[in-house]
């Protein structure tokens, strides 16, 4: 049985609606343009939604136009390059099946024609409306004769065509959706890459957020392995707007949430998601990961990933990403703002300030040139802040688990004890691994000079947090600052409880860190770059627990992405495999770390389903996918 595609040109088959187009050339410089282009747009809606008949509201925005024939070049001209993205991507779906594709609209041939012929739709198969034209080129209405200047006329014209076999209507209009209530066709897809109308989804039986989705529902090849609109990302925490819109114009369905989730809510919600977005406070734990059953990326929106289960996701074949320096300036800079405001006492002196104390003193305020600045944890912040500090005057100290380059003149030490003793400020900056837990604790303080200035700026349960209020209240420790706290609200709205509250010159900051405008525009530009590299190539650059491959674009062949287990004999099996279906091999790209193994295998176009299934069936394998 033959299938039958019946598609709408404005809004589906182009991203615009002709009409709004023509009026913005037809009436340019004429003192009624913003008007009359407002009531076209208001008289497409009402006609759109079925709220005025179609052939009122053609009349009525024929009149408003003040077309000419020689609008038209123009016209085509900006309509070729308004033609929908996934129609572009999937010229080669037009090509195969010219023979059962129509183009039936209430527009008009003479534009039509021109884009749609070039798209490889055959110019017997366009029905479209006709304009009228006087002596003088100027349009003075349409022919009426046509059934697709009145309503209904698109169920006349298919009923005309007497096609034997199944119809699928693609289009977002109104008038799209009455062919299907006129009983004559099998499905009504709703079109939403270009506008989505509620009226007419709410009537659709399927919504098409892509040409790739229809096709992929008819089982026709497409552009695209697997159509981006069924590809669920999940955002929690505020992502900036920046990454959500990455991830949308990519074709994704993003759904937002604002705050964190806890581990129950998170194993629910997980369902049927692909890509999980999440900052520092939402923890993936194994449990959450054992119900994701769609998953195959999480986007760590910041440094740390502490937060995620890092070996169950790669034992389960999701990568995760993050933003490994995204927000190491904005670290530093309040490091460093912190360490001046607690070295001269502010904090405590505007606190009086505000209830009207003036203090007026030097005592106990210092300068921190000279001063010796003790670094725990020598990676990104840690260095950048050494390298800021020194250029300020404070004589820069560090220790480190590994071996880490002294940068400008920087002082190694080689134990955390060391560095306690010899240090007049210290700054934590280590990663929040579980073995870093309270790794500053009573003992440790105890190590530091008297009058001390702590700041941890990194992970909370790094440091033990009744030890540091002990010392804080002893007066060992003169001032410090925390941004990170073992518990920390799951959003703004819920209270911030800690026994670090009202200690004297002791800033406390609601984990804000990397919570500058510049960082989190930073973070949202790079995570969901990342992601979608990963989808749409398998690079892996990057990924904090897969093995990092980059792959060359893929041209004109088939990737098959192979995740399984680090056991001997994959690769042959996999190889035995392309040799037995003699499959040629374009390209192989292979990286294994401790636990799995990541192999890329680039073929020609042909494959055999059997094939698949037999790759998919290797003991061991984690997860497969195709990418064409
Ligand atoms: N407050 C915020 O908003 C904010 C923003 C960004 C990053 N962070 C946190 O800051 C920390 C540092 O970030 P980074 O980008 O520099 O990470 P990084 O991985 O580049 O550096 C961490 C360094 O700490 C060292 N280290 C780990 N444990 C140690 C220990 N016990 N003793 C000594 N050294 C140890 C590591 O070897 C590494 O060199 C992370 O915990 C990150 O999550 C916080
Ligand atoms: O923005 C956040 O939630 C986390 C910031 C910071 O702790 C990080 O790890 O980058």
């Amino acid at each position: 049985m033959d299938k039958y595609f019946i598609i709408d040109f404005d809004s589906t088959l182009t991203r615009v609606e002709a009409m709004d187009l023509l009026a913005s050339i037809s009436l340019q410089g004429l003192p009624q343009k913003a008007a009359a282009e407002a009531r076209i747009k208001e008289l497409t809606d009402l006609g759109m939604n079925g709220e005025i008949s179609f052939r009122d509201s053609l009349k009525e925005r024929l009149l408003l136009l003040e077309a000419k024939e020689s609008h038209l070049p123009p016209l085509i001209e900006l309509l070729k390059k308004q033609v929908s993205i996934s129609f572009q991507r999937n010229k080669e779906f037009f090509k195969q099946y010219a023979e059962t594709i129509f183009v039936i609209s209430n527009g008009f041939k003479e534009y039509i024609t021109p884009i749609v012929t070039e798209l490889g739709i055959k110019e017997d198969h366009i029905y479209a409306n006709e304009l009228l034209f006087d002596d003088n080129g100027k349009v003075i209405g349409f022919s009426e004769d046509n059934p697709l200047s009145k309503d209904g006329g698109k169920a006349e014209v298919i009923r005309k065509l007497d096609l034997d076999g199944d119809i699928y209507v693609i289009g977002d209009g109104h008038n799209d959706y009455e062919i299907k209530a006129a009983g004559l066709a099998n499905k009504f897809y709703a079109f939403t890459e270009n506008v989505s109308r509620e009226k007419v989804m709410k009537k659709a039986d399927h919504i098409a957020p892509s040409l790739e989705e229809v096709l992929f529902e008819n089982k026709i090849m497409s552009a695209f392995s697997y159509p981006k609109n069924r590809i669920k990302v999940l955002l929690l925490e505020n992502v900036h707007p920046i990454g959500v819109d990455l991830l949308e114009k990519e074709g994704f369905t993003v759904e937002e949430y604002p705050a964190g989730l806890d581990e129950e809510e998170l194993a629910e919600k997980i369902k049927g998601v692909s890509i999980l977005g999440i900052r520092s406070k939402t923890q993936v734990t194994s449990k959450v990961l054992e119900n994701a059953d769609r998953l195959m990326a999480i986007g760590a929106f910041c440094i740390g990933t502490n937060q995620i289960d890092l070996e169950a996701a790669q034992e389960r074949g999701v990568a995760v990403f993050n933003a490994p320096f995204s927000n190491t300036r904005s670290v530093v800079e309040l490091a460093i703002g912190e360490i001046i405001m607690l070295t001269r006492n502010i904090f405590d002196k505007a606190v009086l300030m505000h209830q009207g104390n003036w203090d007026k003193s030097a005592s106990g305020s210092k300068e921190i040139r000279g001063k010796k600045l003790g670094i725990i944890g020598y990676g990104n912040i840690g260095a950048q802040l050494s390298v800021v500090a020194e250029s300020i005057g404070l004589d820069v100290y560090y220790y480190d688990l590994e071996e880490k380059l002294a940068l400008g003149n920087a002082t190694k030490l080689d134990s955390l004890k060391e560095l306690l003793q010899t240090a007049d400020i210290i700054s934590l900056h280590v990663d929040g691994r579980p073995e870093n837990k309270n790794v500053i604790g009573e003992a440790e303080f105890k190590l530091m000079k008297d009058g001390v200035i702590f700041i941890n700026l990194s992970r909370g349960h790094v440091v033990d947090i009744p030890a540091l209020k002990s010392n804080i209240e002893s007066g060992k420790i003169k001032g410090c600052a925390v941004d990170v706290f073992p518990e920390e609200p799951k959003s703004n709205k819920d209270p911030f409880e800690s026994e670090l509250k009202g200690l004297p010159n002791t800033i406390l900051s609601p984990h804000i860190g990397g919570s500058t405008e510049e960082a989190q525009e930073n973070i949202g530009n790079f995570v969901p770059n990342r992601i979608m590299e990963y989808i749409n190539t398998g690079t892996t650059t990057n990924s904090v627990n897969f093995p990092n491959l980059t792959l060359p674009r893929l041209q004109n062949a088939h990737r098959l992405i192979h995740i399984h287990k680090n056991v001997p004999g994959i690769i042959a099996k996999i190889n035995q495999l392309f040799a037995k279906h003699e499959i040629n091999i374009a390209g192989q790209y292979l990286k294994t770390n401790e636990k799995i193994g990541y192999v890329i295998t680039d073929i020609d176009k042909a494959y055999s389903k059997d094939l698949i299934k037999e790759l998919r069936a290797i003991d061991h394998t984690i997860k497969f996918r195709v990418l064409y």
